[in-house]
């Protein structure tokens, strides 16, 4: 007789007769963004056990939980547990890496295969509400198994997929891109080193390269196809190919006393700042000012000047790692009268769930600000961000000094040369002005004052001279 199991019915049962999203497209269609789809479910239960050529892996199991921020949420509709469908099947993109490399070498050394299910490490988030809620009590029918755990995470490792040339405004600059084993992201870093382009040494201070980059990933590789991943030295042209060397990881040479050690901004992506020119915070102008900074040129006590250089860590965690779709969510509750703090706090999230783990890593590759890497340097760090700082540390990152990060309006007011500052158009982009907003004041001033940013309050030190 076959056994059956009553609680998983009455739990489809909840998802299938669950409340309609509530909201609709333009075309009347509901919008397919709740979690569960009602057809696929009923397909799925009705097959038993899933086991198909592409999908043999797929089944239900108590999932992580949906999201309280989805549409189904907002309904507030039920507390109970509900399933979600999740695959126990590596992303496709990670199942075809390990078929396609050659010997499993070109990424299956830094990619194991993917632990199945995703991390259970989401709390339920409550719903926008300024009063403490209470918690809800999960029903009776509600199936309490706490989904699988993966095993602990491999140790963090990173390696560079792909490196370019980038002139900005400032200069030229190296992209790279990084694949990493502790988020499916890609990290960016945006290394400023213009000596490389040189065909002779003009800077007694060493390259900044990639040792995952510079690596022999491959025995059947050719030099083009190095080249092709960045793999390369000087500047690449029609004349001139030349692949690059593995790093040596000892014997580092030595940096002449008078070399200041590079300056580093570890920069979190910002959608709304960066590529919308949002006045709402300073995200875009930080980014150009750190890349202009870095790329000034240095000069030595010698006499001799040498172009700037260091990096821009570009790490993919929008909205301070709570995503754009709460950021936007939170900008509301900003217009209605919250800081972005409390704007955090009101939709579950903490006021900064950043990490700098990955940031360190990409450094380490780089061989900045590790004692015994092959470029054994400090790294001044451009950032206002004592908390940073602190996670830097933790890292390993041999931090120097730190160099402040002043709004552009700031420095500009504070030279009285109020003309400069600017509300036109993209003046919050590369290569753009000093921006001046109410919005971007709020943002700053919020920023000192509940999250322990360094940086001296320029309206307070206009009406105060004694606030250093
Ligand atoms: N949650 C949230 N994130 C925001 C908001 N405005 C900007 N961000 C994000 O904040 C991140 C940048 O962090 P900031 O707090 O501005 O600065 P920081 O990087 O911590 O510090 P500095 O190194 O001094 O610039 C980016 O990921 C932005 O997307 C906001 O109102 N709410």
């Amino acid at each position: 007789m076959a056994i059956v199991d009553v609680s998983f019915d009455a739990a489809l049962l909840d998802v299938l007769t669950g409340p309609a999203p509530l909201a609709k497209s333009p075309k009347g269609l509901a919008r397919r963004d709740a979690a569960l789809d009602p057809l696929l479910l009923a397909a799925a239960a009705a097959s038993g056990p899933h086991v198909t050529r592409n999908h043999y892996s797929h089944d239900f199991y108590p999932g992580p939980q949906i999201p309280v921020d989805s549409a189904y949420d907002i309904a507030k509709a039920s507390d109970r547990k509900r399933l979600a469908y999740v695959s126990r099947q590596a992303p496709r993109r990670q199942r075809l890496q390990g078929s396609l490399a050659v010997g499993g070498k070109e990424n299956g050394d830094l990619f194991q295969q993917a632990e199945n299910l995703p991390p259970i490490n989401k709390r339920r988030r409550p719903s926008v509400s300024v009063e403490p809620k209470t918690q809800p009590k999960p029903s009776a029918a509600v199936d309490t198994t706490p989904a699988p755990k993966s095993s602990s995470p491999p140790s963090l490792e990173v390696k560079c997929m792909a490196r370019t040339r980038i002139p900005t405004p400032h200069g030229p600059a190296f992209l790279h891109l990084y694949h990493n084993t502790k988020d499916n992201k890609e990290h960016l870093a945006i290394v400023v080193d213009p000596a490389q382009l040189e065909a002779t040494g003009i800077t007694p201070a060493p390259p900044i390269r990639s040792r995952s980059l510079d690596a022999v990933w491959d025995e059947n590789e050719t030099e083009m196809d190095r080249i092709i991943r960045g793999a390369y030295v000087g500047r690449l042209s029609s004349t001139s190919q030349k692949a690059s060397e593995p790093v040596p990881s000892q014997s580092p040479s030595p940096i002449p006393s008078d070399v200041p050690a590079p300056l580093i901004r570890i920069h979190s992506e910002c959608f709304t700042g960066e590529t919308v020119g949002s006045m709402r915070c300073d995200c875009g102008e930080q980014l150009d000012e750190a890349i202009r900074q870095i790329s000034q040129p240095i000069a030595l006590s010698s006499g001799q000047t040498i172009p700037g250089r260091g990096a821009v860590i570009y790490l993919r965690q929008e909205g301070r790692g709570i995503g754009l779709l709460s950021k936007i969510r939170a900008y509301n509750l900003q217009d209605l009268g919250h800081d972005t703090v409390t704007a955090n706090i009101m939709l579950g999230h903490k006021a900064d769930e950043r990490g700098y783990e990955i940031a360190g890593a990409i450094l380490h590759d780089l061989g900045l600000g590790f004692e015994n890497a092959a470029c054994s340097e400090g790294v001044r760090i451009l950032t206002n961000n004592p908390d940073k700082v602190e996670a830097l540390k933790k890292e390993g990152i041999n931090i120097v000094d730190r160099v402040p990060m002043v709004p552009r309006s700031w420095q500009v007011k504070e030279k009285a040369e109020t003309s400069e500052i600017s509300a036109g158009v993209g003046v919050t982009l590369i290569g753009g002005k000093a921006v001046h907003g109410e919005d971007l004041d709020k943002y700053i001033r919020t920023k000192i004052q509940r999250m322990g940013h360094m940086l001296p309050l320029w309206l307070e030190k206009a009406a105060d001279s004694t606030v250093h």
